[in-house]
């Protein structure tokens, strides 16, 4: 007998379970799965047919999802006596481990709690994993619309989701107000409503240990914090630090800082490593219309996160196709990232991509990639054509308008029509793999633009650096250094070492005074009769600040930048102005 009331767990196939720490998916899982409210009917409806067909299709009937609906929302009221979140369905979710929901309405400045914050809170779901990338044929706003993937972790249980606030008014604010003020000295208006935003190290870093973990399972080039630290240094801040540790701390060997990819590596990633960097939340807005590429995976708090999710899937077609997902340690409620758009509900109307996107996600989690990759490749041929619900068609010209079941019928044609997965997973890789060069060419050979395109602020000479280094021998004359020099476009000339390993250098100064004032032949004069040596060399750690000191005290305009006993690159003063005109000067900033 059903130990549930209105649940009825299917009696073919078997429950997923977690052995030794690992989630076990047989051939013939029991998945949960909740209709939701307003359009959940409509697109779950659809969806579930398309993630049918895609298994059926991948594995010709050896494997089968065999679905167990559970109840949320208004359809759990209408069960469980205005019960909109029974007991019994979030007992049900974590027995299943695997699930994906619908959306549910939550009501505005007052009523019952957000379900869905329920849900995360209660089966302590602490990461809500959001990918967005763009699929061909999908209308965006951006020009380059094809440059945006990324995947975001959102912490999912502190920060506003905690729910600790005071209303205006309440005995509870009074006495807080109270203690703020009295005890703590803290100053805001009367009547202020009250709210506490906790941010602890073991949230943060359970949840940036996940988003590095998927980076290095994923191939993913960077994980990039974002926070408001500048502002909240307790909290945004901290969380910034926190997840700085973690990468340090358990992940050291495949990880790198940004700070280390451009002093120790000339920004040229190493192979196998993660580079971990961060950015402050508001411009990362910015950056996220005008460099995409730049980034990868984000790791965020809360609201930053909730906020930058929807932003970024506006930016390749909308939240109407943005997946999402509830992972904790091991169960997992895969969800639409939207919400009801209750004007839109039993109309078969609205696009189904953000819930059948999450399945992909729901399918990928559970090791089934070919059946996941057939939605995928399908997907953008169906809107290439033109085949697309109202969301799309409005901004494309030409398009076909079908309903929600006729796009998905228009898919399970394609996905049983067949696709040829190998040729078009090496075509993807192939692409990836020419971006990531093509970036990397951008951060050796341009720095100083990389650096202002992509937020960051120069703080050692080896954010400075020229790194290509132009060198030459003792034994060349001086006139083949000369016409090296305007060859490269440089003004000076590193020279190789000598017999006792110290390295030299030739400037065009030292060509004016000692070749042109010294009446002396180039053609004939060698390169060891005129450069200076040994040269005036810094680490490359060392501070802006110090750098220009040095220059300062010395009769030379630039500094070699030596690691350890090998020279990297130089920095010249003409390099040290530029970067305070380009980037501002905070005074005793260093
Ligand atoms: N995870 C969840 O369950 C979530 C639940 N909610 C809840 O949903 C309710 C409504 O929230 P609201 O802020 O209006 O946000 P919604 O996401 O429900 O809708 C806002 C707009 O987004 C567009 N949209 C949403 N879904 C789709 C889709 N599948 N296809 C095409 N377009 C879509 C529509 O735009 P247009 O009008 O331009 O056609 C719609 O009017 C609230 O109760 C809220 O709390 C909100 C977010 C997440
Ligand atoms: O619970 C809600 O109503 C809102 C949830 C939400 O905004 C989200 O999941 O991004
Ligand atoms: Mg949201």
């Amino acid at each position: 007998m059903s130990a549930y009331r209105h649940i009825r767990i299917p009696t073919t196939g078997e429950k997923v379970s977690v052995r030794n720490g690992q989630v076990h998916v047989p051939d013939q899982p029991i998945l949960g799965y909740v209709e939701g409210d307003g359009i959940g009917p409509d697109i779950t409806r659809a969806c579930l047919r398309i993630w049918d067909a895609a298994v059926e299709k991948a594995y010709g009937g050896k494997r089968k999802i065999h679905w167990c609906e559970v109840y949320l929302g208004e359809k759990a009221a209408g069960l469980y006596d205005g019960n909109y979140c029974p007991d019994e369905t979030i007992k049900a979710l974590a027995d299943l481990v695997v699930s994906i929901k619908g959306p549910l309405t939550t009501p505005v400045g007052g009523g019952f709690r957000s379900l869905n914050v329920a849900l995360r809170q209660d089966l302590d779901l602490y990461a809500c994993v959001r990918p967005v990338r763009h699929y061909a044929g999908v209308p965006s706003p951006l020009k380059n619309p094809g440059k945006v993937d990324v995947v975001i972790f959102r912490e999912n249980t502190e920060d506003v989701y905690t729910g600790i606030e005071y209303k205006a008014g309440s005995p509870e604010n009074e006495k807080l107000a109270r203690f703020l003020r009295e005890e703590m000295k803290a100053r805001f208006f009367d009547g202020a409503g009250l709210g506490v935003k906790p941010i602890s190290s073991f949230g943060s870093k359970r949840l940036v240990r996940k988003a590095i973990q998927y980076a290095i399972d994923n191939g993913r080039e960077s994980v990039t914090l974002v926070h408001k630290g500048n502002i909240m240094k307790f909290t945004e801040g901290a969380f910034r630090n926190w997840g700085y540790e973690v990468a340090r701390e358990e992940f050291g060997a495949v990880t790198i800082t940004e700070e280390q990819l451009y002093a120790e590596y000339k920004g040229k990633q190493p192979e196998g490593k993660i580079v971990i960097k961060d950015r402050i939340a508001d411009i990362m807005f910015q950056m996220m219309l005008l460099r995409p590429e730049e980034f990868d995976v984000l790791a965020t708090m809360n609201l930053n996160g909730d906020y930058l999710s929807d932003a970024i899937a506006a930016e390749v077609g909308g939240v109407g196709i943005a997946p999402g997902a509830n992972i904790g340690d091991h169960v997992a409620v895969f969800e639409a990232t939207h919400g009801t758009a209750p004007k839109y509900a039993n109309q078969n109307k609205v696009n189904p991509g953000s819930l059948l996107f999450s399945g992909v996600m729901m399918l990928e989690y559970l090791g089934w990639k070919e059946a996941a990759d057939l939605i995928t490749l399908v997907y953008p041929e169906v809107v290439s054509d033109g085949i697309v619900t109202y969301d799309f068609a409005r901004q494309i010209d030409g398009a076909t308008e079908v309903g929600t079941s006729q796009f998905a019928d228009a898919l399970i044609e394609r996905i049983r029509g067949g696709v040829d997965l190998e040729a078009k997973r090496k075509a993807q890789q192939e692409q990836l793999a020419r971006e990531r060069k093509q970036r990397e060419i951008r951060r050796l050979l341009q720095p100083m633009e990389e650096m202002l395109d992509s937020g960051r602020v120069p703080q050692t000479v080896a954010d400075l650096m020229t790194r290509s280094l132009i060198t030459c021998t003792d034994d060349e004359t001086v006139e083949s250094a000369m016409h090296l020099m305007t060859d490269s476009d440089v003004s000076s000339l590193v020279v190789e070492p000598n017999a006792r390993g110290e390295w030299g250098i030739l400037t065009r100064r030292d060509i004016v005074a000692k070749i042109v004032r010294g009446g002396r032949n180039p053609a004939t004069t060698k390169v060891r009769d005129v450069a200076t040596r040994p040269v005036v060399s810094v680490p490359a750690e060392t501070s802006i600040r110090e750098a220009a000191s040095k220059i300062a005290d010395s009769s030379f305009s630039r500094l070699t930048v030596a690691q350890g006993s090998k020279l990297i690159g130089i920095v010249t003063e003409t390099d040290i102005f530029n970067a305070v005109d380009k980037f501002g000067w905070a005074g005793d900033v260093v």
